[in-house]
């Protein structure tokens, strides 16, 4: 299955982190995201462009039901015309499949 038509599994500590193999074929999938790290976690970010402010929060609302859906919720920063959502596993201080998921699924909301 491709990653936009998957589900995430529930957040477990001891889930496996992606290894760094994982993430450079997964990174596929998703071109348009880069691979951040911050303070030593590494996260997935894409900035969306929206022609006012009002898209940018409709768009926004979309991630949040995504997010709420599948029990994993990025970091989103809402601004006029432009949204940066990041993705990453709290609970791994990581990455882990679920974010490559999300942001494949984040994708197709843009699109819609
Ligand atoms: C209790 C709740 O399900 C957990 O805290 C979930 C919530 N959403 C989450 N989202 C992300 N990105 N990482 C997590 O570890 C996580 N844990």
């Amino acid at each position: 299955m491709t990653l936009k038509q998957e589900h995430c599994e529930a957040c477990r500590a001891d889930a496996p982190a992606a290894s760094q193999a994982e993430i450079g074929a997964w990174r596929d999938e998703i071109p348009d995201w880069k691979l951040i790290e911050e303070e030593g976690v590494q996260k997935l970010e894409r900035q969306f462009s929206f022609p006012d402010f009002v898209a940018a929060m409709a768009f926004t609302g979309k991630v949040a039901a995504l997010a709420e859906a599948e029990g994993h919720h990025p970091a989103l920063l809402t601004e006029w015309g432009k949204v940066t959502v990041t993705w990453w596993s709290h609970k791994l201080r990581g990455l882990h499949r679920n974010d490559f998921i999300c942001a494949a699924r984040t994708d197709a909301l843009a699109n819609d």
